[in-house]
């Protein structure tokens, strides 16, 4: 009968006998403090993520934002500081480089460094407050162009919350006054629109010379178009206005769009459609986010043709632009609601009516070759200041029409043309030297391709 409580008391003097055994206590007193810390970390974790919740606030930028760039601008600048804390807190030791090169005709190409916060945690100081900066890129998370997902994250006291306005609103002056006076051409990389070398500085608008009242049609139009917006909205049509450029190579279709795109205070994104791997997606894609104030440059758009002839005939785009991926991204779901495109080729004749739509293309232009009123425009802009009475811009015009450059066509025979171009060619080689042009002046028609003996 007695046998279970003996057993139970057995059990219990066993525990006891456990722990009265010096070995065990011990280990069981390490593993109880063991625990005990482990409890305390938590806590103590747990109350710094309450504290840091609440007594912290903090702001995440992505790579995809458009301030991203702005806020790593403004990171970088020199802040001077002038207590002993702040002297060797804000130092900052780990920088990445990104360097942007750009060429210049017949010179050497040129490279500007701007060195930025790396990778990792910073500390900066704002006006009063500190801001910790965690600058991250994650291996593991994509974006959708298959380059590593990237966060800047600021970090400040909570009482300093509004501090961030400031570091917003100054970064993006920063990123204005950075441009100023400036064109910043977007190329693309990837799915991304990235500046494309160092932004240029403005291209006057003189200093592209077309045939008379062309420019002004064109600049008249466009500053119109932009004085509209709201008769558009009220009338709920997209925003929207297309130009067709078309001539041949070399007559100032791309300087204008630049250099219009300067008179406008707007940017310009190019893409080539000629370029394979610029597929209807990836256009489509592109012109959803298109860098704020920007005119649309789609360089050669006849190639979206052909591609329609290649892939009517064999059903392969050839990893190109479509006609009807074109479409889209002139007026389909994909084109947004605001925007200037313009639309350049050198051969109009394989272009189809149908892009010839309001919306699509509101205006078509031709540039074509140089013209005696372009040329002699071009004369008094490399020579104006030494050819003080226009007898030296006579005689070349002269010697031009010698040459019957700008005679009318005669049936049967090729016309002889040039391009401006051309013309700019044979001023820059001749700078200050008016004779030299004047006798050089044969260079400007075409060479005949030697015929096959
Ligand atoms: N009408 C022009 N006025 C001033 N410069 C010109 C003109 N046409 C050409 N140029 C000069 O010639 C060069 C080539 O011009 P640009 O690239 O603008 O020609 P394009 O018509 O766009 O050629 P393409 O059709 O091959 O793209 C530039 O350096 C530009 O300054």
């Amino acid at each position: 009968m007695s046998e279970p409580a003996a057993s139970a008391a057995g059990s219990l003097l066993d525990v006891n006998g456990l722990l009265e055994n010096p070995v065990f206590a011990g280990g069981f007193g390490l593993a109880s403090l063991g625990a005990a810390l482990a409890f305390a970390r938590r806590g103590a974790l747990a109350s710094a993520g309450l504290i840091r919740r609440r007594l912290l606030v903090n702001v995440e930028i992505s790579r995809q934002d458009p301030a991203y760039p702005w806020i790593l601008a403004w990171l970088s600048e020199p802040r001077p500081q002038t207590s002993f804390l702040a002297k060797r807190l804000t130092r900052i030791n780990k920088l990445s480089v990104t360097t942007a090169t750009s060429t210049t005709p017949n010179g050497p190409t040129q490279a500007s460094f701007f060195l930025q916060p790396g990778y990792g945690r910073h500390i900066v100081k704002y006006k009063h407050a500190y801001i910790a900066v965690n600058r991250e890129k994650q291996s593991t998370a994509k974006t959708n162009t298959g380059e590593p997902h990237e966060t800047l994250e600021l970090t400040t006291l909570y009482a300093h919350r509004h501090i961030f306005e400031d570091v917003f609103t100054e970064a993006r002056g920063l990123a204005l006054r950075a441009n100023e006076g400036k064109t910043v051409v977007y190329s693309v990389r990837n799915f991304d629109w990235v500046p494309l070398g160092i932004p240029r500085r403005k291209r006057p608008l003189a200093s592209v010379v077309l045939d008379k009242g062309v420019k002004e049609d064109i600049v008249n139009d466009a500053r119109d178009f932009l004085a509209r917006r709201q008769w558009y909205v009220d009338r709920g049509i997209p925003y929207r206005r297309g130009y067709l450029l078309y001539g041949p190579p070399g007559s100032g279709k791309s300087s204008f769009i630049q250099a219009l795109a300067g008179e406008l205070d707007y940017s310009v994104a190019m893409i080539n459609l000629s370029e394979i791997g610029v597929t209807d997606d990836k256009l489509a894609f592109l012109l959803t986010k298109l860098p704020e104030r920007s005119i649309v440059l789609l360089e050669d758009a006849d190639s979206a043709f052909v591609n329609r002839r290649r892939r009517d005939a064999d059903g392969y785009s050839g990893g190109t632009v479509t006609f009807s991926g074109l479409l889209n991204a002139l007026d389909g779901l994909s084109a947004g609601e605001e925007r200037i495109a313009f639309l350049t080729t050198n051969h109009i004749e394989l272009l189809d009516p149908a892009l010839i739509r309001p919306g699509r293309v509101d205006m078509m232009v031709r540039i074509g070759e140089a013209t005696r009123y372009q040329a002699a425009q071009m004369w008094d802009r490399f020579y104006g200041d030494v050819d003080h009475d226009g007898v030296n811009r006579e005689r070349f015009l002269a010697r031009l029409d010698e040459l019957g450059l700008f005679r009318d066509v005669v049936e049967g025979a090729n016309p002889i043309r040039t391009s401006t171009a051309a013309i700019q060619g044979l001023f820059l080689f001749n700078k200050n030297d008016m004779e030299g042009a004047i006798n050089m002046a044969e260079g400007l028609i075409p060479q005949k391709l030697e015929a096959e003996p």
